[in-house]
């Protein structure tokens, strides 16, 4: 992180607590809530030699974390930290056994949401978008419609300054530091001043002073209002480490330790394991973890650990109590204490706060795509070139063909080429926009900025408008240059079956994009689309094989080829000149969809055909992607 960013960065300002203190003011002040666990398994279905076994990942651990309190989840790297903190935050539920409790009472899914957010370890935020219009968006996504405009400027002004962002207010995210993203993505989420936030792993990439800047800035988020901040964390300093108020230590799927940093040494102390003079607490915590003092003491001190978590309601926090120790002695009296005071705190109802309507959500999220595809400037432009560079080669290439009797083959084929391009264009735009999209769109759905439906049509809205001006950019040059009839019915029809065809092609790319992994999506999208478009073109209903006959009527591209191809030629379309050549056998239109067994194509049906298809799949894919974003 640059040097002016560090004198900007407000964490270490002791004003920093009266800033963050004035921002919440701003919005509805949430409960205090300390969150609890008792025998949290989590569960995985794993194969080993082609037979799904299972594997349980955690074996039934306890644990209380505190309101006003910053709680680190430590242990060595695959004991199940973030599990851990997937399961505690709602993020994994399937699998998992036992029970969480807020405030003492079992935990309500829609109350969690609307108390908790959860920001993962990879910085999911829109790269596009700069801090400051991420905020805004956020916030016009997140508050109610009753809070005015100068209070959400307000509002995201004083997040910025409280977690040291207000200089790069107006950078875009991608050019952000690691720090810098990081402090972003936890503005976004205290925008509606969540009480508890699970944090995985936050400073994982950053320098060791970022890393003690953001701990900073967690523990005055967690002491200012008293939230609950849960955090995955690997060897911490020591210095890093004693700035938290609670560890919670993991090894293998259990807890062996959960208490206060300066603690650590005694309690292992007290079970036989000595801490070498001058060693970082951190590091003793991780080399116990892993085993290196002996696993049997580790096991001791894992059985004792669930052997206190029997007396769940009034938790044990496993603390040592030495009589000469009189500092040990005071701790322990006063994490006692706290515990009490935790467990009087009511079970607590929150209002849900009355989000924006869905037509609100999709004109926000709307407004975020167009900035988004703004500053997506070349992506766009190559979009376009190519549409019209392809339109300028094919209509060069088969010039003069529409109005010629002897090249109606090659207008064919020409239909034909410009059909498929089109729906390639259509569906190779967007295939792998969801699957670079869906982390950040699954930690928004999952922070509860938005609903689904809203958030589809939103995309629609720009990339639906987008795709018809590239078909229109190809379609108008090809058209003249290649002298199909200039009458206004034919070119209408013409352009309205191709658009459809491309934008229908297009929703098939996002169901690829939404069902499959990337690399296999790019497969099988384009062998679908030549699949599809083989019937009508390169074989003729009387030659397809039964069994494969459903494929005929399935193929949206055959639908709209034939339809293209009878626009041209059908609803009476005069005898056509013929060129350069003596004799012309498909002079006469009629002769030649007769031929091509066209003559029948009824083009109304097949539209509706083709919107069908079109709408089915946008319903599929959203369906696919309600199901891939509600699952836990
Ligand atoms: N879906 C899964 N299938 C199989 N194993 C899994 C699955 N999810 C997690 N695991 C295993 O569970 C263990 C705990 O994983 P987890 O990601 O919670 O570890 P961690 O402590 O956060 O590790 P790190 O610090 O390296 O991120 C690991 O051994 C991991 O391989």
């Amino acid at each position: 992180m640059a040097a002016d960013d560090d004198v900007k960065y407000r964490t270490e300002d002791a004003s920093n607590n009266n800033v963050t203190a004035k921002q919440t003011q701003l919005f509805p002040k949430k409960p205090e809530v300390d969150l609890s666990f008792k025998n949290l398994t989590y569960t995985v279905n794993t194969f080993n030699k082609f037979k799904r076994v299972k594997k349980e990942i955690l074996h039934g651990v306890t644990g209380n974390f505190q309101s006003g309190k910053l709680t680190a989840i430590m242990g060595p790297s695959g004991c199940g930290k973030s599990t851990l903190l997937n399961v505690l935050a709602g993020y994994k539920t399937s699998g998992s056994s036992g029970s969480v409790y807020l405030n003492g009472a079992v935990r309500d899914e829609t109350q969690m949401s609307n108390i908790s957010c959860y920001i993962q370890q990879d910085d999911f935020v829109r790269d596009l978008l700069t801090a400051r219009e991420s905020m805004t968006v956020a916030a016009n996504l997140k508050l109610p419609t009753t809070a005015s405009f100068l209070s959400k400027v307000r509002l995201v002004e004083d997040l910025l300054d409280a977690l040291g962002l207000s200089i790069h207010g107006n950078t875009i995210t991608k050019r952000l530091s690691g720090g810098q993203k990081k402090r972003l993505s936890i503005a976004l989420e205290l925008i509606t001043n969540p009480s508890i936030l699970f944090i995985d792993e936050p400073t994982t990439g950053l320098d060791s002073q970022s890393c003690s800047q953001f701990v900073s800035l967690m523990v005055n988020l967690a002491h200012n209002q008293n939230r609950t901040m849960v955090c995955t964390l690997h060897q911490p300093s020591a210095l890093l480490f004693e700035k938290f108020d609670q560890v919670y230590v993991l090894t293998a799927g259990r807890c062996i330790y959960q208490g206060p940093p300066n603690l650590v040494i005694p309690y292992f102390n007290d079970r036989g394991i000595v801490c070498p003079p001058y060693h970082n607490p951190a590091d003793f915590l991780i080399e116990v973890a892993i085993g290196d003092y002996g696993t049997d003491v580790l096991s001791k001190i894992t059985d004792s650990t669930i052997a206190a978590d029997e007396e769940y309601t009034n938790i044990n926090l496993n603390y040592p109590t030495k009589p000469d120790d009189k500092e040990s002695q005071l701790e322990n009296e006063i994490c006692q204490k706290t515990n009490n005071i935790a467990h009087k705190k009511l079970p607590f109802k929150t209002k849900l706060i009355n989000k924006p309507p869905s037509y609100l959500q999709a004109y926000h999220l709307y407004l975020r795509n167009v900035i988004m595809y703004k500053r997506n400037k070349s992506y766009l432009m190559l979009r376009v070139i190519a549409h019209l560079a392809i339109s300028l080669i094919f209509g060069y290439l088969y010039r003069g063909v529409g109005n010629d009797a002897s090249s109606m083959l090659s207008n064919m084929v020409f239909v034909y080429g410009t059909n498929l391009f089109l729906v390639y264009t259509g569906q190779m735009a967007v295939i792998v926009s969801f699957p670079l999209e869906y982390k950040v769109l699954k930690r928004e759905h999952f922070n509860s900025w938005f609903t689904l439906f809203p958030y589809m049509i939103s995309i629609l809205l720009v990339e639906i408008p987008f795709q018809i001006l590239c078909c229109v950019i190809y379609i108008i040059p090809a058209y003249v240059l290649t002298s199909q009839p200039l009458e206004l019915m034919r070119f209408c029809y013409f352009t309205l079956f191709l658009v459809v065809t491309s934008l229908t092609s297009q929703s098939t790319g996002f169901l690829c994009g939404a069902t499959l992994p990337v690399k296999v999506s790019v497969f099988i999208g384009p062998v679908f689309v030549v699949l599809l478009s083989v019937f009508g073109f390169a074989i003729r209903l009387t030659d397809i094989p039964g069994p494969y006959v459903w494929l005929y009527y399935f193929s949206f591209v055959r639908a709209s080829f034939q339809s293209v191809v009878y626009s041209m030629y059908g609803f009476g379309r005069d005898i056509l000149p013929c060129h350069d050549e003596v004799y012309c056998h498909y002079k006469n239109p009629v002769k030649f969809l007769n031929e091509m067994e066209f003559a029948q194509v009824n083009i109304y049906p097949e539209f509706f055909f083709i919107c069908f298809f079109f709408l089915c799949t946008y319903v599929l894919t959203t369906t696919v992607i309600w199901y891939r974003l509600n699952k836990r």
